[in-house]
């Protein structure tokens, strides 16, 4: 059967992640990497492959994951829709994903193309747990508790902001849903701590939760990329009172991440021409193998 042949934009934690998961794919093949240097200092574990600045310099990619920070996602995603190409990311500002959505579908409409976008574990895989328990008790209250563990949104968020040379954001569960944020950072010189907690505290990715910002010599010294999540609800089925579910991981946040980007890679290429978040596409085409073989065995 025809592979799925796939480039991987931008080679940071989710990339390289991601291609160890395409690796591991038997219906994937890479067709290539994107990166803003090209093949400058390109990695040993990328000798087989072409590295390249642009993705019009690969031949025949069918679908492209976008493991470039959520900020830039859509301008990488329209560019390479508008080629006829489908993408895939893991955008994960939940308050523009709607946004987001309106503006890439016409865009895949126009091309025939597909996208699906907010497609990691949060939102991601999650977000299809999350309907799933609403579904069977359609009444009631969902907690999502993350952590303790590395958000690679946040920490990307902060290495963003002027002066700081590395960043660590671990998300801190404080219970019903609510997460204290202990950012560490480490400074370009002559940078000062101060200025960077108030531009921290003043992004969105930030604003809403109680956020502590400090100094540390080395980030490579305290990092740690495990995270997970507890994910209750307490609800209502038909008219009966106190269903309780919980869904629990524990995981290697860029690996699971660079998992889920395949299997919607995958999805993608069996849905219609459309924007789609993870709670729209059927989970069985998320999955490598045939259908029926699939229901078989996990019905
Ligand atoms: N939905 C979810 O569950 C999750 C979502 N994420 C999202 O994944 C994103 C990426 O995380 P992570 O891999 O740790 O980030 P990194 O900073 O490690 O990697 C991003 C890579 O994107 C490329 N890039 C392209 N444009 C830019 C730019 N303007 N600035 C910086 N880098 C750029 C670079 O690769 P190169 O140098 O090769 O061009 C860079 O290494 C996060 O922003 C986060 O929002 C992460 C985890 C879970
Ligand atoms: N989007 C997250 C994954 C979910 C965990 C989270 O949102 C958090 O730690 O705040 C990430 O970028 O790591």
């Amino acid at each position: 059967m025809k592979k799925i042949r796939a480039a991987v934009v931008g080679y940071g934690n989710i990339g390289h992640y991601t291609v160890q998961a395409l690796e591991a794919a038997s219906d994937f093949e890479i067709a290539g990497i994107v990166r803003r240097n090209g093949a400058e200092n390109k990695p040993a574990e990328l000798a087989p492959y072409s590295v390249v600045k642009d993705i019009s310099e690969l031949k025949d990619v069918d679908v492209a994951i976008l493991a470039t920070p959520t900020r830039s996602c859509e301008e990488y995603a329209k560019k390479i829709l508008a080629m006829g190409i489908n993408t895939v990311d893991s955008f994960d500002i939940h308050t523009s994903i709607l946004n987001y959505r309106n503006t890439l579908m016409p865009i895949c409409k126009e091309h025939g193309t597909v996208a699906v976008i907010a497609a990691g574990w949060d939102p991601g895989s999650d977000s299809i747990v999350r309907s799933l328990m609403q579904s069977l008790a359609p009444k009631g209250l969902s907690y999502t508790n993350f952590g303790p563990g590395m958000s690679m949104g946040h920490s990307v968020c902060v290495r963003s902001k002027e002066g700081v040379k590395n960043a660590l954001s671990m998300t801190i569960p404080k219970g019903e849903g609510l997460h204290r944020r202990m950012v560490y950072v480490e400074l370009e010189d002559g940078a000062s701590i101060e200025e960077v907690a108030k531009a921290v505290k003043a992004d969105p990715y930030f604003a809403s939760d109680e956020t502590h910002v400090f100094a540390v010599p080395s980030v490579d010294d305290v990092r740690d990329m495990g995270h997970g999540v507890n994910l209750v609800r307490k609800g209502v089925s038909g008219k009966t009172q106190n269903q309780r579910m919980e869904f629990n991981m524990s995981i290697n946040n860029p690996a699971l991440t660079g998992q889920v980007l395949v299997n919607v890679a995958r999805a993608s290429m069996r849905q219609q021409p459309a924007c789609y978040t993870m709670i729209e596409i059927p989970v069985i085409d998320m999955l490598e193998g045939e259908r029926e073989d699939l229901i078989a065995h996990l019905v």
